[in-house]
């Protein structure tokens, strides 16, 4: 039986966490721009001699007035947070999504990848390399950068993803686990 896997995709609006699962999951890149409100995305991976099912959820964007849904942290066992090269602001939103993350599971760090997304648009580039290693080694995450247009380095966000969660959850095991937080 394959182990499966919950993976939630947060970040800023428009950095192009749709346009990421899609490449992924359907091998096409769509120019135009539809905010997403929620969708959920099969796809059977495999990874490291065994099959995962991973289910990948595509939420609407966020920014730093967003509480995070309940449905974004419970149940979810790696995170995949996008931000993109050419918007400080949306770096910049990175800390603030992972802390309201950890704050909310009551843990000191969760599996996640944080994604530099758009290097295709190298010109516009407002984020070095280097500060999104910088900020992800702070955060114990992965870090890779992409382009969905391209079809850069996607699949590779998704294998970071299952290493993270691997690190943390054996394959044997399928439930994330639970939080620490206690209600008195
Ligand atoms: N050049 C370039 N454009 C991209 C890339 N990825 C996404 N886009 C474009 O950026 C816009 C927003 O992409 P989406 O994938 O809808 O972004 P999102 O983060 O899902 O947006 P919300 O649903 O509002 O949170 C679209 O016009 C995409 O075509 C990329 O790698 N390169």
């Amino acid at each position: 039986m394959s182990a499966k896997r919950r993976i939630a995709v947060l970040g800023s609006r428009s950095v192009g966490k749709s346009s990421l699962i899609i490449q992924y999951c359907q091998n096409e890149f769509v120019e135009s721009y539809y905010p997403t409100i929620e969708s959920t995305f099969a796809k059977s991976v495999p990874f490291k001699n065994a099959e995962y099912d991973c289910e990948i959820i595509d939420t609407a964007g966020q920014d730093e007035f967003s509480i995070l849904n309940s449905k974004h942290a419970i149940g979810i066992h790696g995170y995949v947070l996008v931000y993109s090269v050419s918007s400080r602001n949306s770096f910049d939103m990175i800390q603030i999504v992972y802390d309201k993350i950890i704050d909310f599971c009551g843990v000191s760090n969760i599996p996640c990848v944080i994604v530099g997304s758009k290097i295709d648009l190298d010109k516009s580039r407002q984020v070095r390399p280097d500060e999104g290693q910088k900020l992800a080694k702070a955060n114990e995450s992965a870090f890779i950068e992409t382009s969905a247009k391209t079809n850069t380095n996607v699949a590779k966000v998704f294998e970071l993803c299952l290493a993270e969660i691997e690190k943390r959850t054996p394959s044997s095991q399928t439930e994330p686990p639970v939080s620490r937080c206690l209600i008195m």
